[in-house]
């Protein structure tokens, strides 16, 4: 086709069809050029906390060991902010069959991935970076984005049926994720000496749950482009099963870029800002970003965990005395607040300081 490419073109035109003839990438996703910093791919690698999720998971039984786990727990993420999660009873064999559904996706034919495209306006579906405005610097990658709770609100035409275990696959494993993550919740309150459901209850009983596949094709100039550009995530927690075998994720750990270990079993886990701002800024949440290399495609899946939309959130009060005055002030709707600051170039949970 002739001429430069239209807004439309830009939106349809999967990064996975762009990657096939190994040209350079579009100025479009060029991140920086030559003179910038040049994206480091293979910064050093960082030791993130590993926590047993299995030896946190009661009230009742305090032992010694818990109290350890828990302690280990709170300094995770009130230094990087995160951690790998083992002992979350979710089995190796299912974790790679959810990993091999997502990939059986996205090996489809672009027509029939197509019939779950996201709309223009929308953010749920199959699509690649929401292009909003001309200067936008696009992510080298396509994604999945589906609304998994409250289960009633669930778009199901843009769940795929193919391949034919998809649904109940990412249904059984937002089921497993939901269960862990309200152990994981209770924890970090009871590793702050709070009562265990004060964050849960500031999700409410409507909380959101929304799952997003990543699926990042090889790139012939990963020193150019980004999968997903630096962000802090919005959530409150998220859940993300790795590749099994290909790293991309980065950490930014004192100003530098760190790499994420491969845990293959394991479940990397973050704060998103609405829970730093619950534990009144205790709990990091974490600046990332991915990186793409020249020879695989990689494949994750992000499962973000949110309060219920409308319900306002704010730093709990047994985390605000003289010594550690209010950080931020209550929100609601962060979501929609995240977005405008994110697209604006802005740090979104700046809109929350007090
Ligand atoms: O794919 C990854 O490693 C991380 C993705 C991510 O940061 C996100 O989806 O918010
Ligand atoms: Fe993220």
């Amino acid at each position: 086709m002739a001429g430069s490419p239209t807004k439309q073109d830009l939106i349809w035109r999967s990064v996975q069809e762009l990657a096939i003839n190994g040209d350079k990438p579009p100025a479009r996703y060029i991140f920086c050029d030559g003179d910038g910093e040049q994206i480091d791919g293979s910064p050093p690698l960082f030791p993130v906390p590993v926590i047993d999720v299995s030896l946190i998971t009661s009230s009742t039984s305090q032992s010694s060991k818990e109290d350890e786990e828990l302690e280990k727990l709170q300094s995770a993420l009130s230094s990087c902010g995160c951690f790998q999660a083992v002992g979350h009873g979710i089995s190796s064999s299912f974790l790679d069959k959810v990993r091999e559904v997502a990939k059986l996706f996205f090996e489809l034919p672009t027509e029939e991935k197509q019939k779950y495209s996201r709309a223009v306006d929308e953010l749920q579906g199959y699509g690649t970076d929401q292009v909003l405005s001309e200067h936008q610097i696009l992510d080298w990658s396509d994604r999945m984005f589906l609304g998994v709770h409250p289960e009633d609100q669930r778009k199901l035409k843009l769940w795929p049926e193919n391949p034919r275990a998809f649904r109940e696959v990412l249904h059984e494993f937002t089921a497993n994720i939901k269960f862990i993550s309200e152990i994981l919740l209770k924890a970090m309150a009871r590793s702050l000496k709070l009562e265990e459901n004060c964050f849960l209850n500031q999700f409410g009983e409507q909380s959101t749950m929304i799952a997003r596949f990543n699926y990042y094709p090889h790139c012939a100039r990963p020193d150019l482009v980004l999968g997903v550009k630096p962000h802090a995530d919005g959530s409150g927690i998220t859940i993300l099963l790795q590749d099994r075998e290909v790293e991309g994720l980065q950490l930014l750990e004192n100003d530098r870029w760190v790499r994420v270990p491969i845990i293959p079993d394991a479940l990397f886990v973050n704060v998103g800002d609405q829970v730093q701002i619950m534990s009144n800024g205790i709990f990091k949440s974490p600046v990332h970003r991915v990186v793409t290399n020249s020879e695989r495609e990689r494949i994750t899946l992000a499962v973000f965990y949110m309060p219920q939309k409308e319900k306002e959130i704010g730093p709990e009060d047994g985390l605000i005395d003289e010594k550690r005055p209010r950080l931020f002030k209550k929100v609601k709707n962060y979501a929609d607040i995240y977005f405008q600051y994110y697209q604006a170039g802005k740090r979104p949970i700046d809109a929350a300081k007090i």
